[in-house]
């Protein structure tokens, strides 16, 4: 049976769609495989790059995930779900309206950091003006970190979208948000057949076999304007985006206490200044983020999502530790 090389494009619980590479010989590029794994140790995520064995007529079996550039994943104490691989950024999809949780935007961001990716925020429905100031409130520390911004309206402001496509052209993002903050409405507005993209993958799988939502890898298409011949070239990467179901929780129990001291960037220049070196920066003594909250530079409300991040992970330690 002939092995060979193919993309993770959709994944259902453990159910995977890949499509062959291009490129290799007596497969057909762009084919879509109907892939399973052989066990725990060959847990896919989408935008992994596989080695598959062929078993049947459009089937095949994972023999080898090659090595990840990186892995976003959510976790608690007792499982973790991987949301996608191989990715450039993350897209924080808020809106003004519904009001969106501080708490999973900045963990998003803890999850970007620690993955080694960019978080990029798009702050959707701005031409909601009553709910536009609160919004722009909550992100006030972000824009202060330096994280982009992006405010759009992507349903009715077409400008917006066309500012935020060279920032996806040419990357792997993948997208996170809340549910009715307009991510399938901005997969969309960047991806116009996205529906026929989802299709050709349903027709692949018995849909009533796969009633867990998906996570998807979608190609962007080609960038309409091109400077040269150059990039006009097939073979350039227009850029994907991988959609993930939207979730109301985004558990980061596997991080470590360093991962997570490193992972606030504003906490980076104070690292090793607090009196106690498993500083909490909470009522410690001699505590210079604590200072650094009165003095107004970090925000009270990042060092309270570090504290609960740090509680979570300890937690998840004792829990990992009793079921030893
Ligand atoms: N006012 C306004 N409404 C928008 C905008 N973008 C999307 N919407 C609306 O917001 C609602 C939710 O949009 P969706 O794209 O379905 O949101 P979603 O984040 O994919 O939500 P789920 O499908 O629940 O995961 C829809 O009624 C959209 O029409 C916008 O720029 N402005
Ligand atoms: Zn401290």
């Amino acid at each position: 049976m002939k092995s060979f090389k193919a993309l993770l494009v959709a994944s259902y619980g453990r159910h995977y769609l890949a499509r062959a590479i291009e490129g290799q010989a007596d497969i057909s590029p762009q084919a879509l495989y109907q892939v399973t794994s052989r066990g725990k140790q060959h847990l896919g995520a989408v935008g992994d790059i596989l080695e598959v064995q062929e078993t049947g007529p459009e089937q095949a079996v994972i023999e080898k995930i090659v090595e990840r550039k990186n892995l976003l994943y959510r976790s608690d104490a007792y499982k973790s779900k991987s949301i996608a691989s191989n990715v450039d950024q993350i897209l924080i999809v808020l809106a003004t309206e519904p009001g969106f949780s501080p708490d999973l935007l900045g963990r998003a961001v803890i999850a970007a950091e620690t993955a080694g990716i960019i978080p990029r925020i798009i702050l959707n429905k701005c031409d909601l003006p009553n709910k536009l100031p609160a919004a722009r409130k909550m992100l006030e520390p972000y824009i202060a970190m330096g994280y982009p911004v992006h405010e759009m309206s992507v349903k009715h402001d077409p400008a917006s979208v066309e500012a935020l496509l060279p920032h996806v052209q040419g990357r792997v993002s993948v997208l996170v948000g809340q549910s009715g903050m307009g991510k399938s409405t901005l997969l969309n507005a960047l991806i116009p057949d996205a529906a026929a993209q989802t299709q050709e993958h349903s027709k692949k799988l018995d849909s009533g076999k796969h009633t867990t939502t998906a996570c998807r890898y979608y190609d962007l298409p080609p960038a309409k304007e091109s400077t040269s011949a150059e990039t006009t070239s097939t073979n350039s990467f227009a850029g994907a985006l991988i959609d993930s179901p939207g979730f109301q929780e985004f558990g980061l129990a596997h991080l470590s206490e360093s991962e997570l001291q490193h992972a606030f960037i504003e906490f980076r220049p104070l690292l090793g200044k607090c009196k106690f070196h498993n500083c909490s920066h909470g009522d410690e003594p001699g505590c210079v983020v604590r200072s650094a909250v009165d003095a107004g530079t970090i925000s009270a409300q990042r060092v309270e999502l570090f504290r609960q991040l740090r509680h979570e992970s300890h937690n998840a330690d004792t829990i990992q530790a009793k079921l030893k």
